[in-house]
């Protein structure tokens, strides 16, 4: 028998998630049927949709949701063999049973240099939110000018290096002058400290003075109710996240954007990556070319230990990771 141990939503989280918001249980698994896979957790992702998603998806008790990379331990499913790895969605658990369902394999073209847990990153769900967010939202053309916040995370540094890629101009905003220097290092051509800079509104102007053509939005709130005065005409906003909303109990009452909407005949446009999920295969492989390649880079922030996925978690809305967030058990 296998003892799985799991994170659970103890109680619903008000504002910030706290510690005591989880709690920690063992579950002991049964054997296999025909059919069936025993996994391990090698590498689990927190993401900030699981604070918004919680609130809407979740009752207290449930296991927490989330993605993981996950080794076959033992397979009685022709289909998957025991010592391959998968992307599964099963959630914050060191091990789990699964029917085959919903387990993703990891490329077979992928290279033993490259760390697995970039399937949940750069080459995995965020990564693929800055591809279709790009290509099929802003549709960014070359010559452009773009601007994303939450730039150093791990959809927000997807976006910008493949926005160069397209021939763009740049700008990205993050929470520190180390993710700021991260920013530049990564090949931004503009890079601010939204939280030192004396005023949003002349450091938009100083980064692009012509403006932006295209907004990949991850933060929401004032920062966009700000930004949206700096598109130019016919610009286009790909409103990816709300971040500085999730952990508000009362959401903010930003200013209103209709006017600029309108004069400036702007479109807004909201989307989830898993619209794309019948494309996640050429846009896994065009992140994977431009990773090996060196063209896009990546950073990981690390959190040893499935006993402190909560602090992880916690920290990733707070700001503390630079690129993707994830926990390697
Ligand atoms: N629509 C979709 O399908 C998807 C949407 N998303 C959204 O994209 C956004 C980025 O996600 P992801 O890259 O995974 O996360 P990140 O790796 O960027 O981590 C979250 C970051 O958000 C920033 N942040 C946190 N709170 C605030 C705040 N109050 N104001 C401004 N910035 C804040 C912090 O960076 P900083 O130091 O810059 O403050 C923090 O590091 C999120 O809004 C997420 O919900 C993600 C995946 C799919
Ligand atoms: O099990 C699930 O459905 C979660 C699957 C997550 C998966 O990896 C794919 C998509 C992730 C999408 C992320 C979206 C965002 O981060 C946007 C978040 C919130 C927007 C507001 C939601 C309000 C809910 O009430």
């Amino acid at each position: 028998m296998v003892t799985a141990k799991v994170w659970v939503l103890k109680k619903h989280f008000q504002g910030f998630p706290k510690p005591s918001d989880f709690d920690l249980k063992k579950i002991e698994l049964p054997s296999l049927q025909d059919g069936e896979l025993l996994l391990e957790s090698v590498f689990l992702s927190v993401d900030p949709y699981m604070r918004p998603y919680s609130q809407r998806d979740m009752k207290e008790g449930d296991v927490m949701i989330g993605t993981q990379v996950a080794r076959i331990v033992e397979s009685k499913n022709p289909a998957f063999a025991a010592g391959a790895f998968v992307v599964a969605n099963s959630g914050w658990r060191s091990h789990f049973i699964s029917d085959g369902k919903g387990l993703h394999l990891l490329p077979s073209s992928w290279p033993e240099s490259l760390p697995k847990s970039l399937a949940l990153g750069t080459v995995g769900m965020p990564g693929l939110t800055a591809y279709f967010g790009l290509f099929e939202v802003c549709k960014m053309k070359p010559g452009e000018t773009v601007l994303v916040n939450a730039a150093a995370g791990a959809v927000g540094s997807v976006v910008g290096q493949l926005a160069k890629i397209g021939g763009c101009k740049v700008v990205g905003c993050a929470g520190s002058d180390d993710k700021v220097a991260y920013l530049k290092k990564i090949g931004f051509d503009e890079a601010f400290n939204y939280k030192t800079v004396t005023s949003l509104d002349e450091a938009l102007s100083k980064a692009s003075p012509d403006g932006y053509d295209c907004f990949f939005d991850n933060v929401g709130g004032e920062f966009s109710s700000i930004a949206i005065n700096h598109m130019k005409k016919h610009g286009r906003i790909a409103v990816c996240g709300a971040i500085s909303q999730y952990n508000d109990s009362v959401p903010q009452k930003g200013p209103y954007v209709q006017i600029p909407m309108i004069f400036k005949e702007l479109r807004m446009e909201g989307f989830i990556v898993t619209s794309w999920n019948n494309r996640r295969e050429e846009g896994q492989k065009a992140l994977l070319k431009w990773v090996l390649e060196g063209k896009v880079k990546f950073h990981e922030q690390v959190t040893e230990g499935f006993e402190n996925m909560p602090a992880a978690f916690i920290g990733m809305l707070r700001g503390e990771n630079l690129g993707k967030a994830i926990v390697k058990v």
